[in-house]
């Protein structure tokens, strides 16, 4: 099967990171992700992080560097997810898709119930801090 690629933002302001929740639908219900989606054709990676946000946040962000990428088996799909460290510049988010959200210091981020895929990202942040 077809992974499905996805870039994911891991979105700084005040030296916090936003963390967003999923919906309850899916094997990623409810679980805390950072946000981001699906790339469509013809897109960069850059690109599709930017409209993503856009839509799921009402926020623009600017790429400040790329952190790593995780391949990650859920039992239904197989996911590649490129993460990559972002700006956000000083407005309000909307949560058009996510139920819930929160700005956390790097080592605060343990506390919540990751989606499996974003462990190793969480790790990471926390290792560099
Ligand atoms: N955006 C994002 N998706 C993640 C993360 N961790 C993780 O397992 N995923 C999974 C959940 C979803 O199955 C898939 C991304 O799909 P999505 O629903 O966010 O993307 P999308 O907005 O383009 O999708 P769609 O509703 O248009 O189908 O990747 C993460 O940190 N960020």
């Amino acid at each position: 099967m077809k992974p499905i690629e996805v870039v994911a933002a891991i979105i700084k302001k005040d030296n916090k990171i936003l963390c967003t929740q999923r919906p309850d639908k899916g094997e990623t219900a409810l679980k805390w992700e950072f946000p981001g989606g699906k790339l469509e054709d013809g897109e960069s990676n850059e690109e599709a992080l930017v409209r993503e946000i856009k839509e799921e946040l009402e926020i623009e962000v600017k790429i400040c560097n790329y952190l790593m990428t995780v391949n990650h088996q859920y039992s239904s799909f197989d996911l590649v997810m490129h993460g990559y460290v972002c700006k956000a510049a000083d407005e309000e988010i909307v949560l058009n898709e996510h139920v819930d959200s929160c700005w956390l210091d790097v080592e605060e981020l343990a506390s919540l119930d990751w989606a499996e895929a974003d462990k190793p990202i969480v790790e990471k942040l926390m290792k560099n801090n």
